[in-house]
């Protein structure tokens, strides 16, 4: 088993090709519980593909990755047992309701809940009551990821894995989704959260780390009350968007 030193997410020295096109190449990333993390890098740097080997849709090809001590490249179903993920446009039922989804989605991740809990999560989620029996055909973007956030809640997993979440989102929209994973986070799951909105990691993370040719580049964090500096962190980000191999 690896060696996780008690985090649930635990990257180490991981390589990961392609063919052979190296995408990953030595990467090493920790995200503790109760906590979140941002996976800043260029187009083609690697971010997805790291929550792919997380989930064990890929295997790497050297170096250790655990989550929660299991490594999902030898069993990925128990590893994703203990993952919600929500991908860049959720997935979800367009003819079935709020509450129907939920009730759904985790029958099939075999959590089922009572329609009290569910509705409570989706209220907690932030989604307004009137829409709880709504088809999601007439959904914003907003609300489709407060319906699979509510599901992330209900499932009370120890790891959130989220592909650039507030992309298409509107400002207010986005301040809401930050708002609830500092709930999800003080709940203590361990929060890796890939994104190109350096505000919103600015606003919610602890820790961005920059994915560069493969491997963290630059890891910084958030220390007590000092939150990051937009101006240098943007700055950095352009010079890493703009040296990237890929
Ligand atoms: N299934 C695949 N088969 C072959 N190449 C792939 C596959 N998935 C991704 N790649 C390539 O691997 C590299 C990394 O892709 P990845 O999606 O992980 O990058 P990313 O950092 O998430 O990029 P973006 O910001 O554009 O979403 C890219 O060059 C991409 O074309």
């Amino acid at each position: 088993m690896p060696d996780n030193n008690g985090n649930p997410i635990a990257i180490h020295e991981l390589a990961l090709a392609y063919g052979n096109h190296r995408v990953l190449d030595g990467l090493s990333l920790t995200v503790p519980a109760s906590s979140i993390t941002a996976l800043l890098g260029g187009n083609g740097a690697g971010k997805s593909t790291t929550l792919s080997a997380l989930l064990g849709f890929v295997r790497a090809d050297a170096g250790q990755i655990a989550v929660c001590g299991i490594d999902p490249g030898t069993d990925a179903d128990a590893a994703r047992r203990r993952i919600a993920y929500l991908p860049e446009n959720v997935a979800l039922y367009e003819h079935l309701s709020a509450v129907e989804n939920a009730d759904y989605l985790l029958a099939l991740a075999d959590q089922r809940q009572d329609r009290g809990t569910i509705t409570a999560a989706l209220a907690a989620a932030g989604l307004q009551n009137r829409a709880w029996d709504q088809r999601l055909g007439g959904f914003s973007k907003g609300m489709r990821q407060k319906v699979a956030i509510a599901v992330a809640l209900l499932r009370e997993v120890p790891v959130l894995l989220l592909d650039e979440p507030t992309s298409g989102l509107d400002p207010r929209a986005t301040a809401d989704f930050n708002a609830l994973l500092l709930k999800v986070r003080d709940r203590g799951t361990a929060v890796l959260m890939v994104t190109h909105d350096l505000l919103s990691a600015a606003d919610v993370a602890d820790r961005i780390a920059f994915l560069e040719q493969g491997r963290i580049v630059e890891d910084v964090t958030a220390t007590g009350s000092e939150r990051f500096d937009i101006r240098a962190l943007h700055a950095r980000f352009q010079v890493g968007v703009g040296t990237r191999a890929a």
